[in-house]
């Protein structure tokens, strides 16, 4: 069954979309990460789906209801940010106490033993807690609604990085434990990517790529050494990133349709082929310039 399901989905800003007919579906049960550069419109996105914000036109389906102002998505879903905020008056002991009321499927004994865990003081306010310790808190509020969808927006900002393993690995036992939709959006897909099972990439407006992870991670292949060598080899394909190594070396990455005897007779004409990490793809798909910050170098040094 698919829990989301957008289709032409825009959202302008002014004269700028920042969706533009942007079309996928999400399966139930999936733990999706949403990828794309800075002002990409992850975020947007989200909101829209969360039901804080209305698309602009398009069609948004969550749990097969248009999620803007439906009492049926809000009880099911859950959208945690870093800027969540809590009535003033509660403490830390009160929101828990809240939301155990508030969400059908709470988790009173996980969402203690966080607490206890990462030593929130009781009597503390939210507005009062650092950067790191509100998305500590926030998370242990994502993680024990257990809501049927759960969406966290960036949700290790601040935290340092043992607190964002000790995270991802509460937020993979629970997930395997109780099994729901979980969108996650993060600039940090090296250290997500062993949790998602799909990733959907935005890129000007619209779903660039979703697909398994793990065919993320073979999505692309480099291929390095002599400049002519690599030259043949990459004629008519996309490059998507390019290094010059040395003199006389570079080093490509392009999308990864070679065959095993592809391979084998590249590496016979001297190359040296080895895979791209999923998140280098991102990057590299996302990126207006192929070869990344260094051709800003390279311009200023060519005047
Ligand atoms: N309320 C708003 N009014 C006008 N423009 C907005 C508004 N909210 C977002 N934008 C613009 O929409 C674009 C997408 O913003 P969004 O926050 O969705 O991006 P993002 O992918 O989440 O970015 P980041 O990774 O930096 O958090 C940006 O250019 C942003 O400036």
């Amino acid at each position: 069954m698919k829990v989301i399901e957008c289709t032409n989905v825009t959202k302008k800003y002014g004269r700028i979309n920042v969706l533009d007919k942007m079309t996928f579906s999400i399966e139930e049960n999936k733990m999706t990460g949403l990828i794309g550069r800075n002002g990409a419109g992850k975020t947007t996105l989200l909101k829209i789906l969360s039901g804080f914000i209305r698309e602009t036109s398009g069609e948004v389906q969550v749990f097969s209801e248009g999620p803007f102002n439906s009492l049926f998505v809000s009880a099911n879903s859950i959208f945690i940010d870093d800027q969540m905020t809590f009535p003033p008056a509660l403490n830390l002991a009160e929101i828990l106490e809240e939301a155990s009321r508030f969400y059908e499927n709470w988790d009173a004994k996980l969402a203690q033993g966080m607490f206890d865990y990462f030593s929130f003081n009781p009597h503390q306010y939210h507005r009062n807690l650092s950067k790191g310790l509100m998305s500590t808190f926030n998370m242990i509020i994502g993680l024990s609604a257990r809501c049927a969808l759960t969406i966290f927006d960036e949700p290790t900002t601040g935290m340092d990085a043992s607190v964002r393993k000790d995270f991802y690995r509460a937020l993979l036992k629970d997930y395997i434990a109780h099994p729901r939709s979980i969108i996650i959006s993060s600039h940090h897909l090296n250290e997500v990517e062993d949790l998602l099972e799909d990733v959907l990439l935005i890129k000007d407006g619209k779903a660039h790529l979703h697909l398994p992870i793990s065919e993320l991670k073979e999505w692309a292949i480099a291929l390095q050494g002599k400049k002519s060598t690599v030259a043949g080899w990459t004629m008519g394909r996309e490059v998507l990133h390019e290094k010059q190594m040395g003199p006389s070396s570079i080093y490509s990455v392009v999308k990864n349709d070679f065959t095993e005897a592809d391979i084998q007779s590249a590496r016979l004409d001297g190359l040296e082929i080895t895979s791209v990490s999923s998140s280098d793809v991102c990057v590299y798909l996302t990126s207006k310039h192929k070869g990344g910050i260094d051709d800003v170098f390279n311009r200023n040094e060519s005047i």
